[in-house]
């Protein structure tokens, strides 16, 4: 592992004076040096966890995990920056429920826009750690093969409708990797600046791909932001089928490969904001007339979800139509996330017929 300037990448972050991100908030001098000889068992420091941020002021939170444990070893730094995120009341401790993916036979939610008129389509994401691997800032090559190998291994052994192929990045044409990306199927590439700050790209885009089955309603990213992304999606708005297909695929991996887990903050990721479910349920849906209204964004806070634009975040919404998800990961089990979010959105869609 490259040594890091421990000294060098907190002075950047202290003397930057355009940054407002959490951890310039918290990552203050004094826990620069209180923190300056700690590390985890993997050699992560305080310094490979505001790398990006130190190096990218625009950033909201500007600390990552440098590998699970950090969670720990810094969670003093951590817990400030997570209950931030996350809206822990300051005289409330961080919990999360363990994992509770519902009676998948019978969920609160079904098709959110039988009439079809709505919601062109439906995804739902789940981000996962292998035990005792670390992430961007300190991850090598072998490491990142190792993890690529495991995973894909898992993802081989799906049978029926969830068995599919591993494709690498690297590697694959620039044709059919764009055409991955513009039908929302792939992350980009190059990587975006959170991992380029953390020092991924001297190995990019070895060890990285995507695991599809045939009709991509099931897909796995290998080795972007997260070891792996768990996803499924179809057109439409069946968030119980896009849902039941991401849960028996979860399953399924977990009998094999073991993932990083705290029985306090979930499911351990790269980035404090997916911690707890790490789930990400999103609909693109076309509600011209709802977002044209001055208090939208107010009405999408309000019902607890999350806006972004048509290409995914910080892109901007195309022709009314919005990519519209669950806001809050942690503290509450995957059913409520969905069901909060299936809620939300039969809500916004009641609201554009009744302006149509
Ligand atoms: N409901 C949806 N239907 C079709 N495509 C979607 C949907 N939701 C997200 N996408 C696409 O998935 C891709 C990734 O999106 P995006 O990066 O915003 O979210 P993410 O995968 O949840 O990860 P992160 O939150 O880490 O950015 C983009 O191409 C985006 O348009």
């Amino acid at each position: 592992m490259a040594a890091i300037d421990y000294d060098g990448f907190m002075k950047k972050l202290h003397d930057a004076k355009d940054c407002h991100s959490l951890a310039k908030k918290f990552v203050t001098p004094e826990a620069a040096k209180k923190f300056k000889d700690k590390k985890t068992k993997l050699g992560g420091t305080l310094a490979h966890c505001i790398k990006p941020g130190a190096q990218f002021h625009h950033l909201h939170i500007g600390i990552y995990a440098c590998d699970p444990e950090a969670y720990v070893t810094f969670a003093e730094v951590f817990d400030k920056v997570v209950a931030d995120y996350h809206g822990v009341p300051s005289n409330q401790p961080i919990s999360h429920p363990a994992p509770n993916f519902g009676d998948l036979n019978n969920l609160p939610f079904n098709d959110l826009d039988p009439e079809g008129k709505y919601v062109i389509s439906t995804r739902v994401r789940v981000g996962r750690s292998v035990d005792g691997i670390p992430f961007p800032p300190l991850i090598n090559l072998q490491q990142v093969k190792d993890c690529e190998q495991r995973l894909v291994s898992a993802l081989k052994t799906f049978q029926g409708d969830l068995s599919g192929q591993y494709y690498s990045l690297e590697g694959m044409d620039e044709a059919t990797k764009n055409k991955l990306i513009d039908d929302h199927f792939l992350f980009g590439d190059p990587p975006n600046k959170i991992l380029v700050g953390a020092g991924v790209e001297p190995d990019w885009p070895k060890g990285r791909g995507i695991f599809h089955n045939n009709s991509k309603t099931f897909l796995a990213w290998i080795n972007e932001e997260d070891h792996i992304r768990i996803i499924s999606m179809q057109m439409g708005g069946n968030l119980a089928e896009v849902y039941k297909r991401l849960v028996t695929a979860i399953q399924h991996i977990e009998k094999t490969v073991k993932f990083a887990h705290d029985p306090r903050l979930g499911y351990l990721t790269f980035c404090p904001s997916n911690l707890g479910t790490t789930c990400r349920a999103s609909v693109h849906v076309k509600i011209p007339k709802v977002s044209a209204l001055k208090n939208f964004k107010g009405i999408v806070e309000c019902l607890g979800l999350q806006l972004r634009g048509t290409a995914g975040e910080h892109t901007e919404s195309v022709g009314g139509v919005w990519d519209v998800s669950n806001k809050r990961r942690l503290g509450y089990s995957e059913i409520d996330a969905l069901t909060e979010m299936a809620n939300g959105v039969k809500l916004l869609i009641l609201l554009e017929k009744s302006l149509e």
